[in-house]
């Protein structure tokens, strides 16, 4: 295949998508001396204002992108991996997933007040039912609004009072340069991330050798054990249950090397006790851990929790 002579990747118009973007053609230019451009490609999640419910899921983020990668339209696409569904594209290849930013969730508040120091009835916005059915398990009286909007959009319906506090991506935060606006970190003991949160997605054709060459210098194989392994748990759950799903895994140095630790939660908007378990394992057999857990989870009773209101599907 001959060397292409621009590099082309897909993104998102928006300023989260297009910033996390620049950091991969920043990363492949030093590698590799090409010249990379970004082409802009709007998704229909982008143009709507109504409920992800209602227009698709959290998918509608990444099908346009994914159909301009396999039209040949642009080379690759970035996609924050969390909004990639877990149902495999034949026509692509997820040639990097590079190193994760910090995948917690982190509560914005007006007067830099944390979870615990909100009042009775505080407005709590989120659009996503796992993080709206976690700090509903916290049993704190808070309200949960259901809010959607880019970052922009929601840190700014806490500045004009419109809501107490809302629940973000520490990622999101960090790549938009406004992490210090985080009031708290929320603990994954209490509220896990949506699976795959804080990494990033470098998608390919699946038949273009050339870009997912150029690409191999930017996966980061812990990070890459750990998303199979949560997306892996995502996907079992997803055939036996509806409720939505937190998962998180990290790669720590065991006595027999290193060792994966997954840690799973199917919440239940209707507040019945959320279903939280845990499997390790070695990182090698990452996506095995994941369904090993899923079968755990689903014995123990997530297949019975309930599907979520229409608040929305956002992770
Ligand atoms: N739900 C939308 C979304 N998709 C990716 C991120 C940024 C964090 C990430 O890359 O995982 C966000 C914002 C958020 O959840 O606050």
């Amino acid at each position: 295949m001959t060397p292409k002579n621009v590099l082309r990747i897909g993104t998102r118009a928006s300023l989260l998508a297009t910033t996390q973007t620049e950091t991969i053609a920043a990363a492949l230019r030093d590698a590799h001396g090409i010249d990379v451009e970004l082409v802009p490609v709007s998704t229909e999640g982008d143009r709507s204002r109504e409920p992800l419910s209602v227009i698709g899921g959290q998918g509608v983020f990444v099908a346009a992108l994914r159909e301009a990668v396999a039209a040949g339209d642009v080379d690759l696409a970035v996609h924050s991996l969390k909004d990639l569904p877990t149902t495999p594209d034949e026509r692509l290849n997820l040639a990097a997933v590079p190193t994760r930013a910090d995948s917690r969730d982190v509560l914005v508040a007006r007067d830099g007040l944390t979870l615990g120091e909100l009042p009775t009835g505080a407005r709590v916005g989120t659009g996503s039912a796992r993080r709206a059915a976690q700090i509903n398990a916290l049993g704190l009286g808070v309200e949960i609004v259901p809010i959607r909007g880019n970052v922009d959009t929601r840190l700014g319906k806490v500045a004009s009072g419109e809501v107490d506090a809302v629940v973000l991506a520490m990622a999101g935060l960090v790549r938009l340069g406004r992490a210090d606006e985080a009031t708290e970190v929320l603990d994954p003991i209490q509220v896990l991330p949506a699976p795959g949160q804080g990494a990033l997605a470098c998608e390919c054709r699946a038949d273009d050798v050339a870009t997912a060459r150029l690409l191999d210098v930017l996966d980061d194989p812990d990070t890459r054990a750990a998303v199979t392994a949560e997306r892996s748990l995502l996907a079992s759950l997803e055939a036996g249950c509806t409720a939505p799903v937190g998962a998180l895994a990290e790669i720590a140095w065991g006595d027999d090397g290193d060792e994966l630790w997954l840690r799973g939660v199917v919440a239940d908007p209707s507040g019945s006790p959320s279903i939280r378990l845990s499997a390790t394992g070695s990182p090698r057999e990452a996506a095995a851990v994941g369904e090993r857990l899923a079968a755990e989870m689903l014995a123990e009773g997530a297949a019975d929790l309930m599907a979520c209101p229409p608040i929305g599907t956002a992770q």
